[in-house]
């Protein structure tokens, strides 16, 4: 018998939550919630647990950057799968606290907003519009700040928040939606050694990261090219930097295509003789969101 597998993820409640049962939602594995993203990759960099689920990019706020460092400097961990699953933010507090005589939720009484950055930025909009006169403070994730609006009553704090969150944390959902966009849906990342075998993926994707050499000019131009006379897409393309020197990147990049083809090897054979640096970060199965 196989031994039950298990995932690392953000805390009970969270996004993150939500979009590992949607992806688990017919497999038989353990949940382990961690407080914040540096203990998700640990737990599975540690071998504690199989895979890491790690948010990791916006419709709304693009990258989450904090994330992609960690998968690229802090741990070597192998990307097995990336899903699409949609984010609902609602305003979340005590009802009998910060509503009016009417019952309505009373923007004045708010006086501060707390959340995950990610949540945050999807719902910005909706703060200025309707309670811009809130202190905004970023949590290590949206559970983490609904739970400190219930242990800190009496100061006007509200969340932004999954339901379930409000639901099992016992507070109210003081609006539903508050999300600045409907199409609004983050893309994560399944991370670890233990290979991932989920089948039907419509599309496989690989993730490499590229150094240029410093003395190549047009090094760019040329590894852009090595994808396009071979008619392969690319899905992203992202510069961060190396952190070891000022003004020095790498090139985070999506490859819609897998490793098992003949073309992908041979364009990164070609980019290698350049003198670019190439790491491979996974090169997985891409499942997009069918509906709950
Ligand atoms: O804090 C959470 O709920 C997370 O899972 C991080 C996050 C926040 C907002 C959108 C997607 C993921």
């Amino acid at each position: 018998m196989s031994q039950r597998k298990s995932v690392a993820l953000l805390p009970q409640g969270t996004v993150s939550d939500e979009a590992v049962r949607y992806m688990f939602r017919n497999e038989d594995v353990d949940f382990v919630y961690c407080k914040m993203i540096a203990d998700v990759f640990q737990s599975t960099a540690r071998g504690l647990t199989d895979w890491s689920v790690i948010p990791i990019e916006n419709t709304i706020d693009g990258s989450v950057s904090l994330h992609i460092d960690w998968l690229v400097h802090e741990v070597d961990l192998p990307i097995r799968a990336e899903w699409v699953f949609p984010s609902i933010q609602n305003l979340i507090g005590s009802a009998s606290e910060l509503s009016a005589d009417d019952g309505q939720w009373d923007p004045s009484k708010i006086t501060k907003i707390m959340s995950h950055p990610v949540a945050m930025a999807q719902c910005l909009q909706f703060i200025r519009a309707r309670i811009p006169h809130a202190e905004l403070e970023t949590l290590s994730s949206t559970t983490e700040a609904v739970r400190t609006v219930k242990n800190n009553p009496g100061q006007g704090w509200a969340a932004l928040g999954t339901q379930s969150a409000a639901a099992f944390l016992e507070l109210d959902v003081l609006e539903t939606g508050v999300t600045d966009h409907d199409n609004n849906f983050t893309r994560f990342l399944l991370v670890g050694n233990t290979p991932y075998e989920l089948q039907g993926a419509p599309l496989q994707k690989t993730s490499i990261l590229i150094t240029l050499p410093e003395d190549y000019p047009g090094a760019l131009h040329q590894v852009l090219s090595a994808f396009s006379w071979r008619r392969i897409n690319l899905s992203k393309i992202e510069s961060r930097p190396t952190k070891k020197k000022l003004g020095n990147y790498y090139f985070y990049i999506d490859i819609e295509l897998s490793m098992d083809t003949v073309l992908l090897p041979a364009a990164i054979a070609e980019i290698e003789a350049i003198g670019c640096q190439v790491r491979l970060l996974g090169s997985y199965p891409s499942f997009p969101f069918l509906g709950k």
